[in-house]
């Protein structure tokens, strides 16, 4: 038997859009055993069957090694809620090809990982970090393999993570951020990207902070978030030195450098918002990992 391990991942970082993303201490684990008959257990039901996006990766990364396809068991256990900004899709598509890797002796390196993964998926922003670990920034050269720059995240940082009790669907989401932008917009978030990074590489929250105001997707997006202004507002005025929108969201993700007042925040998280879900959570390092049981 194999299992694989997925950590979530929060896309964006907020001012990143579709290009920063940052895995994180949540993590999906997936068994594989070549079978009689396709079973898939572990899921809702609406998932235990061919449309699975674990077994339709397995099955594309099968294609694309030119392996004729097997019936498999496929168990999933996940602490990584479905269509909440953390990457639930993409712990599917990483364990679907690693699972068809290993079941057909294949080796695969993390760099192919992220290309059969970024074409699957449609952009590598929540793969790559969920292969790499760290936070990565990605981009796809024109007619090339996705680039793929990893950042080391400061220990110190903590990521106080509230995830409302409903689902926001990434292709919902991204119908309401503009197609256009003018220079000016630009030009404010690159900057701030290069900020971004490196605040989170050194542990400065001041810097992370000032470096958080996205202009492309956030002010857009926290409409479809009902609890947004509340949450951040007890998050701000709770010690959090920032917040942002995870992936498309509805995962709200607030930062601070103190594990006391990470602690503090999220006991009063809990007590105005007893229906969401909150976790302290750390930066992965390892992204995803194998194990032959
Ligand atoms: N355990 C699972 N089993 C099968 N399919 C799943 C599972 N978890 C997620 N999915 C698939 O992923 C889809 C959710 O993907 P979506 O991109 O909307 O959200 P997300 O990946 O959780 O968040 P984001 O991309 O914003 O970080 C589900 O509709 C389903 O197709
Ligand atoms: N970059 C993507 C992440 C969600 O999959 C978005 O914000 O739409």
């Amino acid at each position: 038997m194999i299992r694989i391990t997925v950590p979530a991942t929060s896309a964006n970082l907020g001012i990143g859009y579709d290009t920063l993303g940052m895995a994180v201490s949540l993590y999906s684990h997936f068994t594989f055993n070549r079978a009689e008959t396709l079973t898939i257990t572990g899921c809702p039901e609406q998932f235990q069957n061919e449309d699975n996006l674990v077994y339709e990766s397995f099955v594309n990364a099968l294609a694309e090694w030119g392996e004729e396809t097997f019936p498999v068991s496929i168990d999933i256990s996940t602490e990584v809620p479905v269509a909440r900004g953390l990457g639930s899709s993409s712990t599917c598509v990483v364990a679907g090809i690693m699972g068809a890797a290993a079941l057909t002796g294949h080796t695969v390196t993390r760099e192919e990982l992220v290309a059969i993964a970024t074409a699957v998926e449609g952009h590598p922003d929540n793969v790559a970090p969920a292969i790499l670990g760290a936070a990565v920034c990605s981009f796809t050269p024109e007619g090339e393999l996705p680039r793929c720059l990893r950042y080391e995240v400061s220990k110190r940082l903590r990521f106080i993570t509230i995830i409302p009790p409903y689902e926001v669907h990434t292709s919902d989401a991204r119908k309401v951020v503009p197609q256009e932008v003018p220079l000016s917009t630009a030009v404010w978030q690159m900057g701030r990207i290069a900020g971004l990074t490196r605040g989170l590489e050194m542990g400065d929250l001041d810097l992370i902070a000032a470096s958080n105001d996205d202009r492309l997707q956030e002010p857009y997006r926290r409409a479809l978030i009902p609890d947004y202004d509340a949450i951040r507002e007890t998050c701000l005025t709770g010690g959090a030195k920032t917040m942002w929108i995870s992936g498309s969201g509805s995962t709200l993700m607030a930062v601070t450098d103190d594990t006391i007042v990470a602690k503090f925040l999220q006991v009063r998280l809990r007590e105005r918002f007893p229906e969401c879900e909150t976790h302290i959570l750390t930066c992965d390092t390892e992204g995803a990992q194998i194990e032959y049981l």
